[in-house]
């Protein structure tokens, strides 16, 4: 029997560094696959942004066909554009036992730990108020008014942070990165995968 994959959902207020985060954790060399979910948006593309790669970039239409059509393990309005997880594309990942992040806001995390209790939520908070800004401000992908609306919705992100499993303060960002390296591995010595991935050794260990 092999171990199935583990999800992962990291939320944080825009420009707190989950992307930078999850990118380094999945170059990093892991016993497991690991991928990050590839989410559908109605947001317009950043310059650099790939489709498929960042994004499945659609139209509100689109978006709202695959909403009929029950596509989505969780969706939501951000700052005005919609974004959503396929389900098809996790349940196959998790299947393969490969270890999935999904890179989600708060809404989205409420509706997946209903569907998914087993889901390991972390919370990435940026420092202060004023590194934040400051990091918004040197990707340099955003207008001074998208940043303004970034920053007015950090405060709601923020008031959700108690209902995280983890949280991860993205300062130095060497340290986060090893204390999300140390989530990530504290989930996989789990008893329940330990023992699934040890079984035959547990068997002769209990043989007569
Ligand atoms: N610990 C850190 N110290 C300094 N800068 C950082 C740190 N972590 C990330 N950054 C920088 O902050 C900026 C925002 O990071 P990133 O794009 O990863 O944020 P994000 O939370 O994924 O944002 P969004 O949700 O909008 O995609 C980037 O320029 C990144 O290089
Ligand atoms: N509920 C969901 N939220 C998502 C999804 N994909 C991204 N996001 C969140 O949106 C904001 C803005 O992202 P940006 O790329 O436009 O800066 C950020 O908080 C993401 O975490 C999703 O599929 N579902």
């Amino acid at each position: 029997m092999s171990v199935p994959g583990n999800l992962f959902i990291l939320s944080a207020p825009s420009g707190a560094g989950k992307s930078s985060l999850i990118k380094a954790l999945l170059a990093q060399p892991s016993e497991r696959a690991m991928q990050v979910s590839v989410s559908h948006t109605t947001r317009a593309p950043r310059p650099g942004e790939v489709n498929g790669e960042h994004y499945h970039f659609v139209s509100v239409d689109e978006f709202k066909a695959l909403i009929e059509d029950n596509a989505f393990y969780e969706w939501a309005e951000v700052f005005g554009n919609y974004y959503g997880t396929s389900e098809a594309a996790i349940d196959a990942q998790l299947q393969q036992g490969i270890d999935v992040f999904l890179d989600i806001d708060w809404q989205g995390a409420q509706q997946v730990r209903l569907r998914h209790p087993q889901v390991t939520t972390i919370f990435i908070s940026p420092p202060s108020k004023d590194e934040l800004l400051k990091r918004l401000q040197s990707r340099g992908q955003d207008s001074d008014e998208v940043i303004g609306e970034r920053m007015a919705q950090a405060k709601s992100e923020c008031s959700h942070f108690e209902e995280f499993d983890y949280i991860v303060v993205n300062d130095d960002f060497e340290t986060a990165l090893a204390d999300l390296t140390t989530i990530v591995n504290n989930q996989r010595l789990k008893r329940s995968q330990q023992a699934i991935k040890h079984q035959q050794m547990f068997q002769k260990l209990l043989a007569d």
